[in-house]
């Protein structure tokens, strides 16, 4: 703060940082300009990492995903009105995905925008922001910007876990209140998201469902990965001998080559389980909403959930355990008594037996894939698959369709919370931002797959990647179009609305960074192991078949049925 005479001074930017210092944030991520410019300044003054973006949707996609992988909220920083609306995108995505992170923007005067006088990108930003973020509040006084810090920081990542919107209008980030009055007006949060047990009834509802079951399964959901209850759900796992499903994002929990995963029998084992225990996993889309015939229609559900009002979203819950993830399954393991659950032996068999069938299946694509010219998808996954194997520290981040379907399936994780994706919302755009977080957050390498479609919504971050030299690898998976870039040019001679063209190697280069070009296997194991040897910004555009790859992946099924439109 300024001293003016004998009274020392402070203003509404300076109190937002030391807010933020106090609650102990690292990084900020953000576009800079009216009104913040000064506070990003500030907080890179202060010691706060403040990381520049391109686009304000990555920002705040970096943001999300340092919440997933901190348990702190990732803080996002916009300009008004567009700037804010940028950043909206990723705002509601962390609210679906249960991602804590706080969005800060700068606002326009309250007494132009109330009576619509026309200010400089007027708009309600906190009405906008309400219906799509978990909480949103406005700070109309400098002596209130501690209380509005605050309480963003915990309501993000009390419960259920999501993004919270934070008004800060210019006057009040210029307004100067004397530093003492300052200073006492800021707090730090006290355990924002505090332990929570079930209590013993509803464990032994759970655990007596468990032990009569023939057929039980343990779906685990991004949820269980945020929570950061590792030990204890593979204990769990591992005591109990239930076969367990990793969602894309628990991937790693329990490493994916473990004898008790069903990911290869997913069907199967959706199919016939009896009884099933979700972890931190909603029965939504990706779960087919639990109906049949995709589920066994006698099944019964127990669900671990930290929000009590997702039980019953979908399907009744037989056995309901409302608390964090890791104090259930502690509780459940300590009341399990020894020999209590055991899988009866011919459900282990049959999804042993279908597993073999399953992975000889698909043993034969990936040998077919491996000498296919041009290279198809498999060919360049399973050269990504065997690098990464020698490199587990490295974060992996995927989105595109077929990119998305085939690199889940094909890259097994061995640590938990190293891959990140398109997630609950299905969303493109996510690639760049949250590798700039996973790197930003860890400092271990990052590989960003990327359909060629999906890297385009964030390609501009390339920039970003490569003016803070960070250890990101990204490799395109280019078939030329979104899902595929095989479709004729329309009879007016403009491209299907499908089609795309592009050398994305060349792209970095302009940056600074090393692009590489791949059109086979060989080439792309080459310079993924160069890139992650040099551990400087990379790209590595490989080149796949135009007619590799199915229109919207294994979603095709979501498309309107109607007339169908020749292709
Ligand atoms: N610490 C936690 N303990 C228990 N449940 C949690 C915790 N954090 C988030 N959740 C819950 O985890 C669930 C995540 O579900 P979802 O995003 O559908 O996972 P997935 O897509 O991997 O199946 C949400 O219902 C959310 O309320
Ligand atoms: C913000 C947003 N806009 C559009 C879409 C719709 C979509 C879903 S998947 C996808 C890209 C598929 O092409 P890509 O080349 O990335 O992948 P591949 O199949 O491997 O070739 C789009 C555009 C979504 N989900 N989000």
């Amino acid at each position: 703060g300024d001293a003016v005479g004998a009274q020392r001074l402070t203003d509404g930017i300076h109190l937002v940082v030391d807010a933020l210092k106090l609650n102990e944030v690292e990084a900020v991520y953000g576009v800079v300009g009216i009104p913040i410019t000064d506070l990003a300044r500030l907080a890179q003054a202060s010691g706060i990492r403040y990381v520049g973006f391109r686009h304000e949707s990555a920002a705040g996609h970096a943001a999300a995903a340092a919440g997933f992988l901190t348990r702190k909220p990732g803080i996002c920083l916009t300009v008004s009105a567009p700037g804010f609306l940028n950043g909206l995108v990723a705002l509601a995505n962390a609210t679906v995905n249960c991602f804590p992170m706080v969005q800060i923007s700068g606002s326009s005067e309250r007494h132009l925008v109330d009576l619509q006088r026309g200010d400089y990108e007027e708009m309600d930003q906190l009405a906008a922001a309400r219906q799509f973020a978990k909480a949103a509040y406005r700070v109309h006084r400098a002596e209130d910007i501690g209380r509005g810090i605050a309480r963003a920081i915990r309501t993000a990542v009390s419960g259920r876990p999501g993004g919270v919107y934070l008004d800060i209008p210019a006057a009040v980030l210029g307004e100067v209140i004397d530093a003492d009055l300052g200073a006492a007006s800021l707090w730090r949060v006290v355990d924002p998201a505090p332990r929570q047990v079930p209590e013993p009834a509803a464990l032994d509802r759970a655990i007596e469902l468990l032990a009569n079951a023939q057929r039980p399964l343990v779906v685990l959901g991004k949820g269980a990965a945020y929570a950061q209850a590792d030990e204890e759900i593979r204990e769990f796992v591992e005591r109990t001998g239930i076969p367990y499903l990793p969602m894309s994002m628990a991937k790693g929990l329990l490493p994916d080559d473990h004898p008790q995963s069903v990911a290869s029998t997913r069907s199967l084992a959706l199919r016939r389980a009896d009884v099933v225990m979700l972890v931190g996993a909603r029965l939504n889309w990706l779960l087919g909403h639990g109906d049949a015939p995709q589920w066994n229609p006698d099944v019964k559900f127990i669900q671990v959930d930290i929000a009590s009002t997702e039980l019953d979203s979908n399907q009744p819950i037989a056995a309901p355990l409302v608390g964090d993830v890791g104090s259930v399954m502690q509780a459940l393991i300590d009341r399990t008594g020894p020999g209590r659950i055991t899988p009866p032996a011919p459900w282990r068999d049959e999804l042993a037996a279908r597993s073999a069938d399953n992975v000889g299946k698909m043993a034969k694509r990936l040998a077919a894939a491996e000498t296919a010219h041009p290279m198809r998808f498999l060919g360049a996954l399973q050269a990504v698959r065997d690098v990464l194997r020698d490199n587990p520290r490295a974060y992996v981040v995927n989105e595109g369709a077929n990119a998305l379907d085939l690199a889940r399936n094909t890259i097994g994780m061995q640590v938990p919370r190293h891959r990140l994706d398109s997630g609950t919302w299905g969303v493109m755009g996510i690639g760049l931002g949250f590798a700039i977080a996973a790197a930003v957050e860890s400092g271990d390498p990052v590989v960003a797959i990327e359909g060629d479609s999906a890297f385009g919504f964030s390609g501009m971050e390339l920039e970003t990647i490569c003016r803070y030299d960070l250890p990101i690898v990204t490799v395109v998976l280019n078939n030329s179009g979104v899902y595929r870039g095989d479709a004729a040019a329309s009879e007016s001679g403009d491209p299907a609305p499908t089609a795309l063209q592009a050398r994305h190697d060349l792209m970095i280069a302009a940056f600074g960074g090393k692009g590489y070009r791949a059109t086979t296997p060989d080439e792309v194991t080459a310079a993924l192991r160069e890139a992650l040897a040099l551990g400087k910004p990379a790209l590595i555009d490989c080149v796949i078949d135009p007619a590799d790859g199915t229109e919207s992946g294994n979603i095709a099924h979501l498309n309107p049925k109607g007339i169908t439109v020749q292709r």
